[in-house]
């Protein structure tokens, strides 16, 4: 089926999606190693696939000491998130970071903070990361933050409607959350290390969009487990089968425990094998995280130079 840049509205449930499918962690551990291993990026493209990586990164800030000072050196971040110098250096012109993620509380700060940028300030919601507040008060949260300004939503599933196979269940709540989202787009976290199987990732991925979700996100960052690269295959199998058969576009956000340029160009490298070029593009991909940015400017800074400064000259992310 071809397919539209509009934004999914999902469907009823379809459990003949996703019922017989199984997934089998020794070819999706192989899989992604050959997709990973042995592809270096060459030098020259390697600084224009940073700086693609930079575009795509949701710069977030997820810590219970979280005040409106750091949210704000955050936001001056993400509107320039390479030193000017080395952008000279290598011609190219400005660029921003995808988002600026937060809790609900800081969305404000976030909002002023990056007026006139364009960058969309990301909350995260619905009782994060357990999710387990009841329902009512999940969807609350949800309307805080788009009532603040927040034009993108992090939602969390309840783990456990996956554990037990309650997907009607599991479809109903990311149902109401999208509802409640209205315009602002809505990211749903499946907290993958806490589901088990992979066979369990690709079901719950497939749900998550059935109700509407815009993008499927592996985890908050907060799981023992974080985002994986055979995870992260999974997910976008389940995308691509999404895609076949609504033609529906979804977007997808690896987060959690992502920390280096090496990850950014091993996550590039997924997205381009397994969904192509439209998949590049920070409409479609999404990278969260608290503690990147630094080492992908350490390498432009070494692409630039040809040596690398003392790590305290990129105190921030
Ligand atoms: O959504 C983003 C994650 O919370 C970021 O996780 P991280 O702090 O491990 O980068």
């Amino acid at each position: 089926m071809s397919q539209t840049h509009e934004r999914n509205p999902g469907c009823a449930l379809r459990r003949e999606w996703f019922e017989d499918v199984q997934i089998n962690r020794t070819a999706a551990e192989r899989r992604a190693a050959a997709i990973t291993s042995g592809r270096t990026v060459k030098k020259n493209y390697q600084a224009a696939w940073l700086l693609r990586a930079v575009q795509c990164i949701d710069l977030t800030t997820l810590a219970g000491d979280d005040t409106p000072g750091r949210v704000r050196r955050l936001c001056a971040k993400a509107r320039q998130p390479v030193r000017p110098d080395l952008m000279q250096a290598m011609g190219v012109d400005a660029v921003t970071t995808g988002a600026v993620c937060v809790y609900p509380t800081m969305v404000p700060h976030a909002v002023r903070a990056l007026e006139g940028s364009g960058i969309p300030v990301a909350s995260v919601a619905t009782g994060f990361p357990s999710g387990l507040t009841p329902l009512p008060q999940r969807l609350a949260e949800i309307r805080y933050a788009v009532e603040q300004g927040a034009r993108e939503i992090d939602i969390v599933i309840t783990r456990e409607h996956v554990l037990l196979g309650n997907w009607q269940a599991l479809h109903d709540e990311v149902r109401a959350m999208r509802e409640t989202c209205g315009e602002a787009h809505m990211k749903a976290i499946l907290a993958t290390g806490e589901l088990g199987t992979l066979t369990n990732v690709y079901r719950a991925s497939m749900v998550a969009m059935q109700a509407g979700a815009d993008f499927i996100k592996t985890s908050t960052g907060k799981e023992t487990e974080n985002a994986t690269l055979p995870v992260s295959l999974t997910m976008l199998r389940a995308l691509r089968d999404y895609g076949e058969l609504t033609g529906f576009r979804i977007g997808f956000k690896p987060a959690g425990g992502l920390r280096t340029a090496k990850d950014a160009l091993a996550w590039l490298a997924l997205m381009k094998e397994e969904l192509g070029g439209p998949w590049l593009k920070p409409d479609l991909f999404r990278i969260g995280a608290s503690s990147m940015l630094a080492d992908i400017e350490r390498q432009l800074e070494h692409h630039v130079t040809g040596r690398y400064a003392s790590a305290d000259h990129h105190a921030l992310s």
